[in-house]
């Protein structure tokens, strides 16, 4: 029997990667714009949300990372990051997901006076406003906040350091985003390696705009719990009736190394040539530790639940597939193994089960 979108929407969903500003509402920008006299594109939401779809539509990592610049401008003050931070909180709870890391970049959002700090509380603020607010409409989500730092900057190990100062405040995890190509990861060993010695968890963008060279890094280089993105890992994989995976492909299976895939955003750049194309359908079949991710939901026009949709038109999934996807993602969470645990087993499997009855 085919899914329909409404128990997909109705199906709880975890989601390990969604950049907050990746993820505003347009009409929110609309309104935080004129407030501060920042220049869109188009001041009518729904033209201004089809801008940001076809802007990021480039082909290239780039030219799409681009589109970040109208977002980033308008949140700059804390009233605006709790505001963003509590709408994307409402949202990915309107969609199913019960459980969310975010992921945003401090060092952006300094523009007009903040200390990274103050942008990292009114973030965290919003996040519990937003869940608190969900909560009482029935709608429970978790969420986890992870700081990034920029590839192409020098703040990654200040970044660390105020990602561990934060840790028992609701911040999971780090990261690293922007442009992959010429930009390694082993520029930022340092806080990587802080990182490791705090006994702290981290993920990093690599093999998505950049290859095999990247996700090596990446894992033994910088130690990743996770892959961002991850998916040229398929350029290790010779395909066939019996695919061979290279010595990198196969450790990052038998290490169970989590993949968070985007499937429209990967579209988008230029890594995937379709939804149907994508190399997710390879590598679950090979039984790696696949996860499905939003990226951004406003550039890619998305939710958790439309990715999850276009996966099953184009792979013909059903429910034990989307469960797999939903427990792969919640046992690669930043948060504690029995946190973890308590969510796959009094969440995830029993609405599931009743699902696939
Ligand atoms: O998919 C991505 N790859 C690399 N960088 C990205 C991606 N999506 C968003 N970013 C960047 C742009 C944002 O401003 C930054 C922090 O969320 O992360
Ligand atoms: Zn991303």
């Amino acid at each position: 029997m085919a899914i329909g979108y409404e128990d997909i929407v109705k199906a709880p969903k975890a989601l390990l990667h969604d950049h907050l500003d990746g993820g505003l509402r347009p009409a929110t920008i609309v309104e935080l714009a004129a407030a501060v006299d920042h220049p869109l594109p188009s001041n009518d939401p729904d033209e201004l949300g089809r801008w940001f779809v076809a802007a990021a539509n480039s082909g290239s990592l780039e030219r799409y990372l681009e589109t970040f610049a109208h977002t980033v401008a308008v949140m700059q003050t804390a009233d605006a990051l709790r505001r963003v931070a509590a709408e994307c909180a409402w949202d990915l709870a309107v969609d199913g997901v019960v459980y969310a890391e975010v992921r945003f970049a401090p060092e952006q959002h300094l523009d007009r006076g903040l200390t990274l700090d103050e942008v990292v509380e009114a973030v965290l603020a919003g996040f519990a406003e937003g869940t608190g607010r969900a909560a009482d409409a029935g709608r429970s989500i978790r969420i986890g906040t992870l700081l990034t730092a920029m590839r192409h900057a020098a703040r990654s190990q200040e970044i660390a350091e105020l990602s561990v100062r934060h840790r028992d405040r609701g911040v999971v995890g780090f990261d690293i985003a922007g442009a992959e190509a010429g930009f390694p990861p082993t520029r930022h060993l340092d806080a990587f390696e802080y990182l490791q010695r705090e006994n702290f968890h981290f993920t990093i963008h690599a093999g998505e705009a950049f290859g095999l060279p990247s996700i090596w890094q990446a894992i033994q280089w910088c130690g990743a719990d996770r892959l961002g993105h991850g998916v040229r890992i398929v350029d290790d994989i010779t395909a066939g009736d019996k695919p061979v995976l290279g010595r990198l492909a196969a450790y990052v299976r038998d290490k169970r190394i989590p993949l968070e895939l985007c499937p429209s955003s990967n579209v988008q750049t230029g890594a995937a040539s379709s939804i149907a194309e994508h190399p997710i359908g390879l590598l679950r079949d090979l039984r790696f530790r696949v996860t499905v991710n939003t990226d951004n939901r406003l550039m890619s026009g998305t939710s958790m639940s439309r990715e999850m949709a276009l996966l099953v038109e184009a792979f013909g999934y059903g429910w034990a597939e989307l469960q797999w996807f939903t427990v792969n993602a919640m046992k690669s969470a930043f948060i504690p193994f029995d946190e973890r645990l308590a969510i796959i087993d009094e969440v995830i499997k029993p609405a599931y089960a009743k699902l696939r009855s």
